[in-house]
């Protein structure tokens, strides 16, 4: 198991957020955590990247618990993680190429030309290569999150984390993104942890995943959210995943609405 998380209790002092959180993700999986605003998605995200330390349980990374490892091993193995955040999070004063460019120069295994050659590779294969010389400022969220996924995986990260990255993309954008996450994890075989609220896109490309419930504290359900869209007892979880999917709008009832020009 690349990760895998054992009985996590997540607080901010003395403030429960979750408890009872287990789950594990493989290589080349695509893992969801859901539930609705306020369950603490972002506060586990911090967890399993290494910004918040569990009050109980633990994260462990490729059999190496997290917390008890050294300095030197914790940096090893975050070296290994790859995150797109919800903004993009790129470098406003610096181009997409050089954004890009940048986790390669802090990995320190390349030349420059070789830095360079990789980042424009990846651009182009989020479809940005003709953008590679603009600003953030100058292109749309669309391309923006392309670019942070670039920057995310130019490493070639064996574990990658998505916080909401369709979150305030058309359609058509956020389909264009999820094809990439696919292929990726094709190409790549790594693992992916998603944070999302957009339920086309978890159903899209989600193998996996747990839902965690405010009012208990503690995870709900856990499987591939289409199967718990349709076959989940908890009336929360079902509610949630039913919501906006237009797999599974309500048919209208009554009369049809009469065509505008019969
Ligand atoms: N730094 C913090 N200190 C104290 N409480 C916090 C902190 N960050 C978040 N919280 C609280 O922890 C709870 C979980 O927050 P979190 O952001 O993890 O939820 P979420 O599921 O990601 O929400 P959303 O879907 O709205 O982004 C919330 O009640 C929030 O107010």
């Amino acid at each position: 198991m690349l990760l895998q998380v054992t009985d996590l209790e997540m607080r901010y002092g003395p403030r429960l957020i979750q408890s009872g959180v287990s789950f594990g993700v493989e290589r080349g999986t695509i893992f969801a955590i859901m539930g609705g605003s306020g369950c603490g998605k972002s506060t586990l995200l911090r967890h399993l990247v290494g910004l918040l330390a569990p009050a109980y349980g633990t994260v462990t990374i490729e059999g190496t618990d997290f917390w008890t490892a050294d300095t030197a091993t914790r940096e090893q193995l975050r070296s290994g993680f790859g995150m797109l955040f919800q903004s993009g999070a790129l470098w406003s004063s610096m181009s997409l190429l050089e954004n890009v460019c940048l986790p390669l120069e802090l990995q320190g295994k390349l030349d420059a030309p070789a830095r360079e050659a990789r980042a424009h590779e990846v651009l182009a294969w989020v479809g940005l290569e003709d953008a590679a010389h603009q600003l953030p400022a100058d292109i749309s969220g669309g391309m923006k999150k392309r670019a942070g996924l670039a920057r995310a995986i130019v490493t070639e990260p064996p574990l990658l984390f998505l916080d909401e990255p369709s979150a305030g993309l058309d359609p058509i954008s956020s389909r264009r993104l999820d094809d990439l996450v696919l292929e990726l994890r094709e190409r790549s075989g790594c693992a992916i942890v998603v944070v999302s609220h957009e339920l086309p896109s978890l159903m899209a490309i989600a193998d996996d995943g747990i839902f965690l419930d405010a009012d208990s504290k503690r995870p709900i359900a856990h499987g591939r959210p289409r199967d718990l869209r349709d076959h989940a007892s908890h009336p929360t979880v079902r509610a949630f995943l039913h919501r906006e999917d237009p797999d599974h709008r309500p048919q209208p009832v009554g009369p049809q609405t009469p065509a505008l020009n019969p």
